[in-house]
This record gives structure tokens, sequence and C-alpha cells, in this order.
């Protein structure tokens, strides 16, 4: 029943040169998947600039397809898509497959709870792991109705239920979940309202005001008015600061470092990493600041600085909650402690990433103590190693940086879900002068 997991293939990561050059690193995941979801329900034609050409936004634009949405490719990074209005679906006849993307499921879980049709959503190994309860809760209360294995997919999804919209409070700082009800809720009776226990990324409310739908959001309260439509519009997917983010650590670390990293998108829910690496004495730049489609963008340059190990605090959590492998490893090479908390979230992304990076990081010699939302990791010297990644592409990537590092060889397990979010990863990271290469 589960789609297909890639097959199994692995880095060394060694120690490379100082790490120069201009750098454009691909379009942002988050931004990508919603472009498409709201493209294909829109009435009229989006084109999407900076479109991730990654396994995840992929899959889900692939599923849009299999609905009977047309999307022509005519050039990478671009699409255009003909939008079919919030009733044009067509069902499909065989489960549909997310692969490794939590954002794909949860939010299209939340869409097509809302469809005529009934729909099963699955997704690879690591994302049949990944619970669901978070989404199913208030979209059942919706009247949505979905059956799951024990809150993990697949997901079957019963058509052709009437929705209401709900206030709902929501107790993990999720924008997926908050994302779920409120695509659920453009099919909703009345008004749908999320309120969160802190603001996370709202690509979701800037976009659905962007393809016309009158959203009102606030940090951490956001309300959708239901009974409108959304009408096509042009989307330009900024860099992805979650890609980026791996090589502000490594040039960070790396002595005699200065890279610059071209048209990031520096929406302030994604920008924690920045906040706290600059604690940490970071050297970063933002030059060029501007606005494209809305979303804030900068020009981020950093020279290799020394780092020194801090208390991350607590609410910048869920503002780097994707940063944390590369942060580990920063802090492993950090003078003194780092001390992370408040963020249990870790645990049920595509691998446990606190224990997964505690394992890898003691594996090269560091010594760090786990606790249950967090870790407190002792900088110190790396050596080499053999490590798993767990197929989870921000831990393998966090690795390859370790292996710039370290004494001797780092070799990673099981990196070809690096696809998933930076399908070229690693030609960049060589071109930069990382040591990397397929073992
Ligand atoms: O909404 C999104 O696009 C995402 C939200 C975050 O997940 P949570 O909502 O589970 O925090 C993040 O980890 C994920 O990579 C992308
Ligand atoms: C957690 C992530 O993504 P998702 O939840 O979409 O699988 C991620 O990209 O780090």
């Amino acid at each position: 029943m589960n789609a297909k997991d890639p097959l199994q293939q692995d880095w060394i990561a060694a120690r490379g040169t100082p790490l120069h050059g201009v750098l454009d690193v691909p379009g942002d995941k988050s931004v990508s998947h919603r472009a498409i979801m709201l493209a294909a329900l829109a009435d009229g034609t989006s084109q999407i600039d900076g479109f991730l050409e990654g396994e995840d936004t992929r899959a889900t634009a692939a599923i849009f397809e299999r609905l009977g949405v047309k999307i022509e490719v005519p050039a990478s990074r671009t699409r255009i898509v003909h939008g079919v209005g919030l009733d044009g679906l067509s069902a499909p006849h065989s489960p549909l497959d997310c692969g490794n993307a939590g954002t794909g499921m949860r939010l299209l879980a939340g869409l097509f709870a809302a469809q005529a049709f009934d729909s099963v959503l699955i997704g690879d190994s690591s994302l049949t792991r990944r619970p669901m309860r978070r989404v199913l809760d208030p979209l059942s209360r919706m009247g949505a109705k979905i059956a799951a294995h024990d809150g993990f997919p697949p997901l079957r999804i019963t058509g052709g239920q009437e929705l209401q919209g709900i206030v709902y409070s929501s107790e993990i700082a999720s924008a997926q979940v908050k994302s779920a009800v409120l695509l659920a809720g453009l099919y909703a009776k009345g008004e749908t309202r999320v309120q969160e226990p802190h603001p996370t990324r709202d690509y979701t409310e800037r976009m659905l005001q962007a393809f016309g739908w009158p959203v009102e959001f606030s940090p951490g309260l956001v309300r959708l008015p239901g009974g409108h439509r959304l009408t096509a519009a042009h989307v330009s997917v900024p860099a992805d600061f979650s890609s980026a983010a791996f090589f502000l650590v490594a040039a960070s670390l790396i002595p005699e470092s200065d890279v610059t990293l071209r048209r990031v998108g520096m929406n302030p829910r994604r920008t924690g990493l920045l906040r706290v690496l600059r604690e940490m004495g970071a050297q970063i730049e933002e030059t060029d600041a501007g606005e494209e489609g809305g979303e804030a963008l900068a020009d981020l340059r950093v020279r290799h600085a020394p780092l020194h190990g801090i208390e991350i605090p607590r609410d910048a959590v869920p503002d780097m909650i994707d940063e944390f492998p590369a942060l580990f490893v920063a802090a492993a090479c950090a003078k003194g402690a780092t001390v992370v908390r408040g963020a249990a979230e870790l645990r049920v992304k595509e691998s446990d990433r606190i224990a997964t990076m505690a394992a890898g990081l003691r594996a090269l010699g560091i010594e760090i103590e786990e606790a249950a939302d967090g870790a407190t990791i002792h900088g110190g010297t790396l050596r080499g190693g053999s490590l798993a990644s767990q197929g989870d592409h921000r831990v393998a990537m966090a690795f390859a940086i370790a292996g710039q590092l370290a004494e001797d060889e780092v070799r990673i397990a099981d990196v070809a879900n690096v696809a998933t979010s930076f399908p070229a990863f690693d030609s960049l990271a060589r071109k930069s002068g990382f040591n990397l290469r397929a073992a």
C-alpha cells in the first residue's frame, strides 16, 4: 500500500576548501506546495515562477494532474496551472501518493475532506509514521470523515460531507494544522477561525489573499469567511531559507569562507536560525533587501566566525523548526554548550530529529544529552565515522557539513531523500568548496 521508498544511496563527506561564491538555492518548499494547490482550485490560469523541483512538491503537482488539472512545464522551475475552480476536480481511481511530504498530506487532507469524491492519501515509510490526528481532530469537528490507522496514514477520506466553519485553538504551533483547517474552510459554511499558541509561517493566509479570498490575519490568528472563490494569480517563489540554512551554518564554521546566498525568502516566521546564529557569534549580513509577490527577500552574505554555545530562546523554536539538524552541527562545533528545549515537535518530523542527530553526533565523538523536548550539545572536536540519516533529507545535509569539519571521513547512509527538498544540494555544495561524493 505504501508508496515506494528510494533506493539506498550513501555519501562520503570530508574536509574541503573554504566555501566561496554566490549561490542560488532552490525555491521555497512551503510556498511551492501551496501555489500548486491554490492555482489548481482557482478560476483561470496561474503562473508559478521559482517552483521547487523537489520530489515533495512534484508529488503534490502530480496529485492534481491525476485529478484532472492541466499543469504545463514551459521551463524548469515554472508551472502554468490551468485552474479548474473550487469544485472542478475529478475523482481519482487509485490512492494519491504524497511521497515523503508531511506538508502535502496534511494540507491535502483538509482540501480533500471537502470534495464530492472519496480519496485515499498514501506516503512513503517515513510519512506513514507521521502523526495525522493533529489534522484529523479539527477536520472531523468541521464534519469531515477521514479514517486512519490509529492516527497514522494512509488517510481514507469519504467525500460528499457538508463542512461547517469552526473556531479552532490549536495546541501545537503548526502551520500544517492551521493550513489544513483553512483549506477545508474554503468549502465550509460560515467563518473558519484558527488561533495558534505561537505564530507560524503565514504563507497559506498570504497566498489566499493573493488569489482573491478575503482572509483576515494577524500573528497567531486567522479568520476565513466561507463562500468566496479563488482567482488565478502569478506566484513568485523565493529561495528557500531552510535550504540556505545549510550554507549559513557551513560557511560560519569553515575558516576563511565567504558565501552569498541570493534572493532568500525572509518571512520572519522562517528566519529564527538567523537570530540564533548571530547570537552564537555568526557574521551574516543582509544586503539587497526587497520584496517580491508580497514576500520579503534578501541576499545573505555569511563569513566564517567562531561560534559559542547558547541557550536557544524558546520563542525562536517555531521560527527555525526545520533548521535544528543544521543547528545541532553548529552547536557541535561551537565553544561550550548549546541548550535546546521546547522542541518536542522534532521527534515527529521525517525522522525523530533529536534522536537521529544525537546518535550521529555521538558517532563523531560529540557529547550530547537528550531531553524529551530537545538536547544539550557540548561543542568539541568532530572525528570521522559512519552514521545513519534515517532517510531524513535535512539530517543528511547537516551531516554533510559535519564532514567538512571532521578529522576524518564521514559516511552518511541513506541520503536519497535529499531530493525531496534540495535536489542539487551535493553539486551546489561541491561548487562552493565542499568535499562530498557518492559512496
Ligand atoms: O506548513 C509548512 O509548509 C510546514 C510547516 C512545518 O511543519 P509543522 O506544521 O508540522 O510545524 C515545517 O516543519 C514543514 O517543513 C513545512
Ligand atoms: C518537516 C519537513 O517537511 P514535511 O513536514 O513537509 O515533511 C521538512 O522539510 O523539514
